[in-house]
């Protein structure tokens, strides 16, 4: 399954993009991945978590990432972050292995704002907890960034240079973080939902900041998220994945549910055909292996809810592009 996307009039390249276009921004190749079991190798018996994933997005693209809880998204944006070891041939961001080329995080080229980030953040070199008594400025000031930068993100994100981050509110802190992290102009992002504590003003100023990090500098943005408020028109592209398969990838403008629908109620489409397939399959699969002697269960049988086989589901090769 191989899509690739060339970049559109809508991703905003300028004349000096021709180089960056003959790169791709993110490249994944036919990805499979497992989480390795307590004895370090995969379960047996159990299908990858991710398989059979390619997609391919040139710089300048937006592209969210969408599936239902368990889908394998924070997953795979830790591969693309470098996160996990799979082979380069596999992952190449900026034609590079996220994983094995440490310059490309500390460099700044490559960001990724996910889980572990939401409680921690860099700080002069060290992680520290967000919830320390330190103020908004000493935690900005402390990344080593270009002014005019640093000023526009203070303002897109209406910081008081003042807050204690101990006593400010969640979302006011989250600013903070989310401030820190853009600080370095990246040319890939990769953000796990870091959105949830803003406001209706700051993320619908943030989404802007980001649109126009892709239109001026190239930059290419892979956004997680169950939260579609204020996303009609903001993806280039859209990216579903189920089951750790990617059902669908296309250019947002060539969906044609999102002519008729909201985005939010197209996923929700989305999600509960697939529910229903995936609920049947795991119906059989229970019953199954409760027929089968229990010696058998062991390497080959019911998985606690996650099913060991993969289901067919509507989306599946036909709405990938290739
Ligand atoms: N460290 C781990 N070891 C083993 N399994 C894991 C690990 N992390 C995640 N998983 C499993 O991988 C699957 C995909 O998890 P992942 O966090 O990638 O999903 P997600 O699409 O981001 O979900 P959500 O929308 O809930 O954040 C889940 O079944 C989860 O239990």
């Amino acid at each position: 399954m191989v899509s690739t996307i060339e970049p559109s009039s809508q991703n905003g390249h300028g004349p000096e993009s021709q180089n960056r276009a003959e790169v791709p921004a993110v490249e994944i190749n036919n990805l499979h991945f497992t989480y390795p079991g307590l004895d370090g190798q995969p379960p047996p018996g159990m299908p990858p978590l991710i398989q059979d994933f390619s997609m391919t997005l040139q710089a300048g693209s937006r592209c969210l990432l969408i599936g239902a809880n368990g889908a394998g998204k924070t997953t795979l944006l830790k591969i693309l972050g470098g996160k996990h070891m799979v082979d380069p041939s596999m992952v190449r961001v900026l034609g590079r292995s996220a994983f094995h080329d440490t310059t490309l995080e500390s460099s700044g080229e490559l960001s990724y704002l996910g889980g572990e980030w939401r409680r921690d953040v860099a700080f002069a070199g060290f992680d520290v907890p967000i919830q320390m008594d330190v103020s908004a400025r000493k935690m900005i000031f402390g990344v080593q960034a270009d002014p005019a930068r640093r000023d526009r993100l203070i303002k897109v994100l209406d910081i008081d240079l003042d807050w204690r981050l101990h006593t400010v509110s969640d979302g006011q802190r989250r600013r903070v973080q989310i401030c820190m992290g853009l600080l370095k102009p990246f040319k890939v992002l990769l953000l796990d939902e870091i959105t949830v504590d803003l406001d209706v003003l700051a993320r619908a100023d943030l989404l802007t900041f980001l649109v126009s990090e892709c239109a001026e500098r190239g930059a290419t943005i892979i956004y997680a998220t169950h939260i579609f408020d204020g996303l009609d028109k903001w993806a280039t592209h859209i990216s579903y994945v189920a089951q750790g398969t990617l059902q669908l990838f296309e250019p947002a403008e060539a969906i044609p549910e999102l002519k008729e629908m909201s985005l939010m109620r197209t996923v929700e489409k989305w999600l509960r055909a697939d529910q229903a397939l995936v609920k049947a399959a795991r119906k059989r699969q229970k019953e199954e292996a409760d027929k089968r002697p229990a010696a058998m269960l062991m390497n080959n049988g019911w998985a606690g809810g996650r099913l060991t086989s993969t289901v067919a589901l509507p989306h599946s090769s036909n709405r990938v592009l290739r």
